[in-house]
């Protein structure tokens, strides 16, 4: 099975670069230099026969500069996953596509996929967007909702509170928005394991799930745990004390347990997989 994996230099992609190499599928990785999925010569250079699966790991994920420059965001997470969709539904190669926790609208308890979709920001709302898109054009899909994504590679919390640590010796962190960290190593690894056991016809349980690692937690006390062997105060502050440019939802904690049953694979819990990706920084 061939499968193009498109923004191959971000996170997720380098993620994904990694399970490759233990997997039994055939991967091409592109980065946006090589192949930008919002432009539409991009795809004049790819063979369709060649391929047998999109993977979409592009996006613009700065969640605050969304607020202020919509049509960048427009472009990448709304056009850009509307070109691949058309692409696919072209030449009958099925999607797969990430999305967001910040898709949904509030929440008190685990966020089920048939939560309602209410996005608190920009970045979700195009996200939203480009979901709508690649549902409309018919495409067989998978759009897998994810949260607080972090690994060893490129921006992310536990970096970013690794490098905090280092500069100072007191960090400040909101102690009233709870989510699901979700170690992208995970979610990279469980669409290989999809992909190998589908048949050759690729029959898939097509849709929307939510994929996250189980537990929940605050950012407070996430920083706490990644910080645990550093000398380094981290202190817990209300949401009003570190004002962003975008709204981030006060509750945010994703229920996997759709993937979970759809595809027989278990998902760690947020302790475990945290451990593992401490052990590569
Ligand atoms: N990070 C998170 O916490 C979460 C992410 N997600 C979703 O998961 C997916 C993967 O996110 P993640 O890996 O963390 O994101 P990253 O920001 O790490 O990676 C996104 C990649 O997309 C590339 N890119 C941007 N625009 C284009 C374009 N027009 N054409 C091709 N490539 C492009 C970027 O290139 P460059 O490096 O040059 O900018 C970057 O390499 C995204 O869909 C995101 O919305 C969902 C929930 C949480
Ligand atoms: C760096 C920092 C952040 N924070 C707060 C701000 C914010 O509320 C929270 C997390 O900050 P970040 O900027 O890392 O988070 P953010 O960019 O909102 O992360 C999101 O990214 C997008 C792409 C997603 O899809 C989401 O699931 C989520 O992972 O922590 C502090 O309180 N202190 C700090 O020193």
């Amino acid at each position: 099975m061939n499968i193009a994996v498109f923004g191959a230099n971000g996170q997720l992609g380098r993620c994904f670069r990694d399970v490759s190499r233990e997997s039994t599928l055939c991967y091409t990785f592109y980065n946006r230099d090589q192949f930008d999925i919002s432009d539409p010569f991009s795809f004049t250079e790819l063979n369709p026969p060649d391929i047998d699966v999109l993977i979409n790991c592009a996006a613009y994920t700065a969640v605050d500069q969304a607020e202020e420059d919509r049509s960048t965001a427009d472009r990448i997470n709304v056009t850009g996953a509307k070109m691949l969709a058309d692409f696919g539904v072209l030449h009958n190669i099925p999607l797969i596509h990430f999305s967001t926790d910040y898709v949904y609208g509030k929440a008190s308890e685990p966020i089920s996929e048939d939560q309602e979709i209410d996005p608190v920001n920009y970045y979700g709302q195009s996200k939203w967007n480009g979901e709508e898109e690649i549902r409309k054009s018919g495409v067989s899909h998978l759009i897998i909702r994810t949260s607080w994504l972090y690994s060893e590679y490129g921006h992310n919390f536990v970096k970013t509170m690794l490098r905090l640590a280092i500069q100072h010796d007191k960090i400040k962190v909101v102690h009233d928005q709870t989510g699901s960290p979700t170690y992208a190593q995970d979610l990279a690894r469980a669409v290989d394991q999809i992909l190998r056991s589908a048949d050759d016809d690729l029959e898939l349980p097509w849709g929307i799930y939510n994929f996250a690692n189980h537990g929940a937690i605050t950012w407070h006390r996430f920083a706490v745990e990644i910080l645990k062997d550093k000398a380094v105060l981290v202190k817990p502050i209300p949401t009003s004390d570190y004002p962003t440019l975008a709204v981030r939802p006060a509750y945010s904690v994703l229920d996997p347990s759709k993937f979970e049953h759809a595809f027989g694979i278990d998902i760690p819990q947020w302790q475990e997989s945290l451990e593992r990706c401490m052990e590569k920084i």
